[in-house]
Formats: C-alpha cells, sequence, structure tokens
C-alpha cells in the first residue's frame, strides 16, 4: 500500500460522518461480535497472563477458580502461557500442554469456563532463550535463533524465588526448528483435546517466535534470518503446522512488534507487522477459512501509547481483514472508543482483569474498578492475590 493512498477504513469512517450527524454508535464494547463460528456477546477479551499458580505445571483447582470467576456469557478469555514442551519452559509453576496429565487436568477447567458461556483459547507458548539452564531438561542450555543470551538488564525468577541472568542460548539448527514446529502441532491438537476452543500462538514480548522475528535479536544468515519474510518463516510455519491440524477459525497469534521486552528490538516495528498480517493473509487466501484472529499489543506496560503505536495500530487494521484484538494500556473508555472508531474489534485487558474478576459487569455498569497488587502477580499461593478479588456484589455485601 502506498502510503498516500488512503486507507480504506478511514475513507469509510470519513464518508459515513459526512453524512449522518453524530450517528449513534453501532458498535460499542458492550455490543455483540461474531468471531468465525462463535456470537462473542461483548467485545472485552482477557490477555493471556501468567500467575504461577500451576504447581509443578500441573493445571489445578486454584486456576479452575480463577478463570471461572472471569468468565462471562459469551465472553472471551485467553488462558495464561502454557508451555508446549519441556524445553519451552522459563517460568516457574506454569502450566504446560504436552503430557497426558496437563490435558487431563485442563479439562475441568475448560468445562468449568464453558459451563459459564465463555469462549477459552489456550496461548501455546515458548520461553526460548527467556530461559535458565535450571528449567531445561538436563540443565541444557535453552533454545533460540541466536546464541547471544538476553542482556543482564533483565532478570529471570528461579524455582526458588531469586533472580539471576538469563541463560546463554543454542541457536537452532533446520532440523530442530522442524521438531519445534511440531511442538506446536501437537500442543495445539492436546489443547483441542482438552476442550479449548482454540490456541493463541504466542509470537510476543521476546519469547521464541519473537526472537525470530527481531532483527535486534535474530541473527542468522539462513533462511530464518535476514529479510522480514525469512525472520516472518518460523512464525509462519507454526501456524501453517497448526491450521490443518485444528482448523484456521480456532488459531489465533498475538504479536507485539513495538514492545522491547527481554530486548526484543526491531529496527523497523512498522514494516515487521505489516510483514506478518501479510503473511497471515496469505495464510486465510491459501486456506480459504480466516484465522480466529491477529491479537497485537500495542502499547508499554505501563499504558502508555504514542504517535508511533497509533500509527501501527492503523497500519495492522487497515492491512489484516480479520478480527483484530488489541492490548496494551486500554481503559473503558479507550477500548471504547477503540471499538466505536472501528480501530478494534475487540479490545484485551489485562491488569484489570487480575484485580476485578467481574471487569465486564464494572465496565458496563461503569463502576469503580480495584487495583491489582503487582507484588502478587507471580506468587504461588492458590487464593492470595490470586481468586480473592471481590467482585462487585461482594463489595457491596461487605
Ligand atoms: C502478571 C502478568 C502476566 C502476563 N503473562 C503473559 C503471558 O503469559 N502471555 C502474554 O502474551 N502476555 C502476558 N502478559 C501481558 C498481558 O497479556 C498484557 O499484554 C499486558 O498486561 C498489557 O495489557 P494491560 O495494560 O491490559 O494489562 C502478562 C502481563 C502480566 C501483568
Amino acid at each position: 500500500m502506498s502510503t498516500r493512498e488512503e486507507p480504506e477504513r478511514e475513507k469509510e469512517k470519513r464518508e459515513k460522518t459526512a453524512t449522518e450527524e453524530e450517528p449513534e454508535p453501532t458498535q460499542t464494547l458492550f455490543s455483540s461480535y461474531k468471531m468465525g463460528k462463535w456470537e462473542l456477546s461483548h467485545r472485552v477479551v482477557m490477555a493471556p497472563m501468567t500467575r504461577c499458580r500451576a504447581l509443578n505445571g500441573i493445571p489445578n483447582q486454584a486456576l479452575l477458580v480463577y478463570y471461572t470467576q472471569r468468565a462471562t456469557d459469551g465472553g472471551g478469555l485467553i488462558s495464561e502461557g502454557t508451555f508446549i514442551s519441556p524445553t519451552a519452559i522459563g517460568f516457574p509453576h506454569c502450566p504446560g500442554i504436552y503430557t497426558e496429565e496437563q490435558v487431563e487436568a485442563w479439562k475441568k477447567i475448560v468445562d468449568s469456563v464453558h459451563a459459564r458461556g465463555a469462549i477459552f483459547f489456550c496461548q501455546l507458548w515458548h520461553a526460548g532463550r527467556a530461559s535458565h539452564h535450571v528449567y531445561q531438561p538436563d540443565s541444557v542450555a535453552p533454545i533460540s535463533s541466536t546464541n547471544r543470551a538476553i542482556s543482564n538488564r533483565w532478570k529471570i525468577l528461579l524455582p526458588d524465588g531469586s533472580y539471576a541472568e538469563f541463560s546463554e542460548p543454542r541457536a537452532l539448527d533446520t532440523s530442530g526448528i522442524h521438531e519445534i514446529v511440531d511442538q506446536y502441532r501437537r500442543a495445539a491438537v492436546s489443547a483441542i483435546q482438552a476442550g479449548f476452543d482454540g490456541v493463541e500462538v504466542h509470537a510476543a514480548y521476546g519469547y521464541l517466535i519473537d526472537q525470530f522475528l527481531k532483527d535486534g535479536i535474530n541473527d542468522r544468515g539462513d533462511e530464518y534470518g535476514g529479510s522480514l519474510k525469512n525472520r516472518c518463516r518460523f512464525l509462519m510455519q507454526v501456524v501453517r503446522a497448526i491450521v490443518p491440524a485444528i482448523g484456521a477459525d480456532r488459531v489465533g497469534v498475538r504479536i507485539s512488534p513495538m514492545l522491547y521486552h527481554q530486548d526484543a528490538a526491531d529496527s523497523n516495528p512498522m514494516a515487521l507487522g505489516l510483514a506478518v498480517v501479510e503473511g497471515l493473509n496469505e495464510v486465510e487466501r491459501d486456506t480459504g477459512i480466516k484465522l480466529s484472529y491477529l491479537h497485537i499489543q500495542a502499547g508499554t506496560h505501563s499504558g502508555g501509547r504514542g504517535e508511533l503505536e497509533t500509527q501501527l495500530l492503523r497500519m495492522v487494521r487497515n492491512a489484516y481483514r480479520g478480527t483484530l484484538i488489541v492490548n496494551g494500556g486500554y481503559t473503558r473508555e479507550l477500548g471504547m472508543n477503540a471499538v466505536v472508531e472501528g480501530d478494534a474489534d475487540l479490545v484485551s485487558y489485562g491488569r484489570l482483569f487480575i484485580s476485578n474478576p467481574d471487569l465486564v459487569h464494572r465496565f458496563k455498569v461503569n463502576a469503580p474498578l480495584d487495583r491489582y497488587e503487582s507484588a502478587t502477580f507471580c506468587t504461588h499461593d492458590p487464593v492470595v492475590g490470586y481468586s480473592d478479588y471481590p467482585s462487585l456484589d461482594e463489595h457491596n455485601e461487605a
């Protein structure tokens, strides 16, 4: 698309406002939305969040309570990052989806979330070099696109609660890459066996797939490095392996082209975002079926969104024809604006969902929100800082 060309959606918006005086918004954060086969009853999605309560990698009753509290009839939930294999691990007490025991354990949680009428996607996660050899089978080096470690300005949380420098990784060779692609496929099949409605491929936040996407990390000289197409190859192979296994309409992808987390910098995030979109559009063209969604983190952890992030979102919105979920520092008002203006189909909320289990209801009635306590984001108590945040009703009863 030439930069001088007026984006189609912008044009539609301009024409609409020229003919209608102050039109009532046809879509709001609380209007329904058809995402593939699912009829969502509102646009508020729970973002994936690692909470470290799945002791030894097995989902348990604590997760069941937590997710069920946050499930709404016709609402979308994305699970915390869920490891696809033993080499994927880079955080303590996070769930996996690669053993029978894990799949069986997830079934109970998914059933409980479904009983509330919600749609539940499993986020497939491989930490790549964002790991430490203590997490790795036989204490070997974690895998990545590169042999270079994450710089020591970032630290990794170890199983004993202490922090350390990230381990030096080993760059995957081509056959190693194919093996990991197959692990994603198997994990996706397992997620569907566990009852999840679909999977989200975690290609954000400096984890394995992002380590291939970003030129600040990927220093490969083969067909997985260098050009944008090459850097997107691993992600596209993962998506193309999963799609025939579970169906394109059960596959979402999450990216964060702007986010400099764990050294995940790119020299041209706009071009990277567009290259990913192009690759996904190609998958959709080839399969004739739309993917579930593209989920883009285009803010910062602290909630800031500058001109560049806004531009990126607009470009992605115009280039991607499927369902777009936006994330990163959205408030009720910002989320409402994004949907009303047509800049997003759905808005995902992370931290506000941690401290407000009934966030959707609170947004609807415009009730005050409870503040989250970041000190308990990644502790292991099954209740404290996890499922003990009160709902509005519980506040009123107290
Ligand atoms: C405690 C915590 C854990 C997170 N874990 C994940 C994760 O597992 N996968 C992921 O893609 N993003 C993860 N994120 C990022 C969130 O999904 C989201 O992008 C971020 O919180 C910004 O959205 P917000 O401003 O609505 O909180 C995590 C964020 C927090 C606060």
